[in-house]
C-alpha cells in the first residue's frame, strides 16, 4: 500500500504524490504568541510531528516551517495589561513554546519565521494583489476585495451568496469597521496605524499587516509558489485557510498546497479548548502535575487526528497507563539484552533513526509488524491504527521479561526477541515515543523536590561568587538525574525529564 491522505480541498482521500520527487514541503500555521500553549496545542504540534517523522521514515526529505504570530490585538492587549511591549510578550511566549513542545519531545521545525520578520514580503504580496485589483485602500487600511476571486470558498465549501444571508441580520451596517469595505466579507491586509501601537512604514501609510496575510507571505518567502501540504487545526479552514488561498493564487497562479490536511479539536465538555474561551489546560501545567509528557502523546494519538478529542483526567489517566506498558516494552533491551547474551552496544540501545536501523534479517523476522504498522498510517495518518502494533510487541516483551525473571528462560529465541524490541524501538521512535533508561529508577531513589530546589540554591550561590565549574557540575549532575534546569530572567525553574 502506499500513502493515501484526505484533503480538505477536495473532500477525498487522495494518493500522496508530492510536486518534486521525493521531497515534502510543509507549513504549519502555527501560535499567536500570548500565553502559554495548551493541550490543544499540543495536539496539533505532536500530529504534524509524528507525519513529518513518517514522511522521513518512509523516505521524503522534509522540509517543515511553522510560523510564529508575533503581531496582534490578543498580544496587545495582553502587553498593555502588563505594562510591557509587544515584543517583549512575543519574545516570552514564544521562549515558553519550544520550552513546553521540546519537553513533549517534538522536533524542531526547520524554520520559524515571524510576522514581524516578514514585513517586505507582506507588503510585496499586498502590492501585487492591488496592482492586479484584488485588493483596495480605505482610510489607510487595505482589504481583499472577495467577490474578486471566483473560487472563493473552494476550500470550506462555503459560498459567499448563503454566508450573506446568514449574516445579514448580524451586520451592523453602522459599525465604522464594516463602512470601510466595499462587501462585508472583504478582510484586512493592512490595518492603519492606531495611537501607541507598533507600526511599520508602507505604501499605504503606517501599520500593521492583517493575520491572513502573513502566512501567504511566509510560506511563498520561505517554500515557495505552491507547497505540499498546508496544516493547521480545523478551526482555521474558515476564514483563515480559505482567505490565504484567496490572497496566494490570484498572485502567483498556482495552487498554493496540494493537500490541505486539518487537525481535529481537543475540546472541553463539548467546546474547543482555547485560549480566547479560558477553558484551557496548559502543557506545563499538565507536566508539572507529573503527568508523563509520552502520556500526553499516547492521549493524543490514539484518536484519529481528523477526530474532536476530548480532555478528561479519565483519559490522561488511561493514556498514562498505556504508556506504563509502551514503556515496558521499551526498556525490555536494556534490562535483559545482557541476560540473553545479545551483543549490543551503545548504539543498538539507541532509539532507531529510520528503517536502515534494522537489519534485513531482523527486518524479516519483525516483518508482519512492520507491514501492519505501514498499513494502518499510510491510511490518511491513522496512527492510532499503528498503536496497536506496538501495544502487541510491547506486551510479548512484558511478558516474557516476567518468564525471564521467574524462569531465567525465556519462550522465544533471543534472537527473535532482539529483532521484536528493535521493531519497537524503531516504530516507537516513529510516533516520538522514546523511553529513558533513567525512567526505571523509582520514585524513591529519585530526588525530592525539597533537594532539587537546595541544589538550584547552592548553584545560584556558586554563580554568584563565580565559581563556574561547581555551578555547572550542579546542572550536570541534575541532568543526569533527568532533572532539567532552565534559567531565565525571573529565575531558574526546573522539570523532571
Ligand atoms: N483546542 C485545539 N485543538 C487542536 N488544535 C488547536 C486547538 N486550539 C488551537 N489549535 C491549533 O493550534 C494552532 C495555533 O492556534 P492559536 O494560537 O490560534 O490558538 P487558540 O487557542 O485557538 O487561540 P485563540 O483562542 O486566541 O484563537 C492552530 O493551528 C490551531 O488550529
Ligand atoms: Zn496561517
Amino acid at each position: 500500500m502506499t500513502l493515501s491522505v484526505y484533503n480538505t480541498l477536495t473532500r477525498r482521500q487522495e494518493p500522496f504524490e508530492t510536486v518534486e520527487a521525493g521531497k515534502v514541503k510543509m507549513y504549519y500555521c502555527g501560535v499567536t504568541v500570548y500565553d502559554y500553549c495548551h493541550l490543544g496545542h499540543a495536539r496539533a504540534c505532536i500530529v504534524w510531528d509524528v507525519v513529518r517523522r513518517y514522511l522521513q521514515f518512509i523516505g521524503y526529505d522534509v522540509r517543515y516551517v511553522q510560523n510564529f504570530t508575533d503581531i496582534d490585538d490578543k498580544i496587545l492587549n495582553r502587553a498593555r495589561q502588563e505594562q510591557s511591549s509587544m515584543e517583549a510578550v512575543a519574545e516570552r511566549f514564544i521562549e515558553a513554546y519550544f520550552e513546553d513542545m521540546r519537553r513533549l519531545g517534538i522536533k524542531d521545525a526547520d524554520e520559524y519565521p515571524r510576522a514581524t520578520h516578514t514585513m517586505n514580503g507582506i507588503q510585496r504580496l499586498i502590492h501585487e494583489l492591488e496592482n492586479k485589483g484584488y485588493a483596495y485602500p480605505s482610510h489607510g487600511d487595505v482589504y481583499y476585495a472577495v467577490r474578486q476571486f471566483s473560487e472563493y470558498g473552494k476550500l470550506s465549501g462555503r459560498n459567499l451568496e448563503d454566508m450573506q444571508a446568514g449574516a445579514s441580520e448580524r451586520v451592523n451596517l453602522e459599525d465604522p469597521e464594516y463602512q470601510k469595505k466595499k462587501d462585508p466579507f472583504d478582510f484586512a491586509l493592512w490595518k492603519a496605524a492606531k495611537q501607541g501601537e507598533p507600526a511599520w512604514d508602507s505604501p499605504w501609510g503606517k501599520g500593521r499587516p492583517g493575520w491572513h496575510i502573513e502566512c501567504s507571505a511566509m510560506v511563498r518567502d520561505r517554500l515557495g509558489d505552491t507547497i505540499d501540504i498546508h496544516t493547521g487545526g480545523a478551526d482555521l479552514i474558515f476564514p483563515h485557510h480559505e482567505n490565504e488561498i484567496a490572497q496566494s493564487e490570484v498572485v502567483t497562479k498556482k495552487p498554493l498546497a496540494k493537500y490541505w490536511l486539518h487537525n481535529g479539536m481537543v475540546k472541553v465538555d463539548g467546546e474547543k479548548m482555547s485560549k480566547s474561551l479560558g477553558n484551557f489546560i496548559t502543557i506545563r501545567e499538565l507536566l508539572d502535575k507529573g503527568v508523563h509528557p509520552m502520556a500526553v502523546r499516547l492521549f493524543v494519538l490514539q484518536a484519529h487526528y481528523r477526530k474532536p478529542i476530548d480532555f478528561t483526567d479519565e483519559a490522561i489517566a488511561s493514556a498514562t497507563k498505556g504508556y506504563e506498558t509502551l514503556k515496558e516494552g521499551l526498556l525490555f533491551g536494556h534490562k535483559y539484552g545482557k541476560q540473553l547474551g545479545w551483543e549490543i552496544g551503545a548504539k543498538d540501545l539507541e532509539p532507531g533513526t529510520g528503517k536502515n536501523s534494522i537489519s534485513s534479517s531482523q527486518l524479516s523476522i519483525a516483518n508482519p509488524y512492520i507491514n501492519r504498522f505501514f498499513e494502518a498510517i499510510d491510511d490518511d495518518f491513522n496512527f492510532s491504527g499503528g498503536l496497536p502494533v506496538l501495544f502487541e510487541l510491547a506486551k510479548e516483551l512484558q511478558r516474557e521479561g516476567n518468564i525471564l525473571t521467574h524462569e531465567g528462560k525465556t519462550v522465544t529465541t533471543a534472537d527473535v526477541l532482539r529483532a521484536q524490541w528493535q521493531t519497537l524501538v524503531t516504530l516507537a521512535d516513529v510516533l516520538g515515543f522514546d523511553a529513558k533508561v533513567e525512567e526505571e529508577t523509582s520514585v524513591n531513589e529519585s530526588l525530592s523536590d525539597a533537594k532539587i530546589e537546595e541544589l538550584i540554591q547552592e548553584r545560584q550561590q556558586a554563580r554568584q561568587a563565580k565559581n563556574f565549574a561547581l555551578s555547572d557540575r550542579i546542572r550536570d549532575e541534575l541532568q543526569a538525574q533527568g532533572i532539567t534546569l532552565i534559567d531565565s530572567r525571573d529565575g531558574t525553574r526546573w522539570h523532571r525529564s
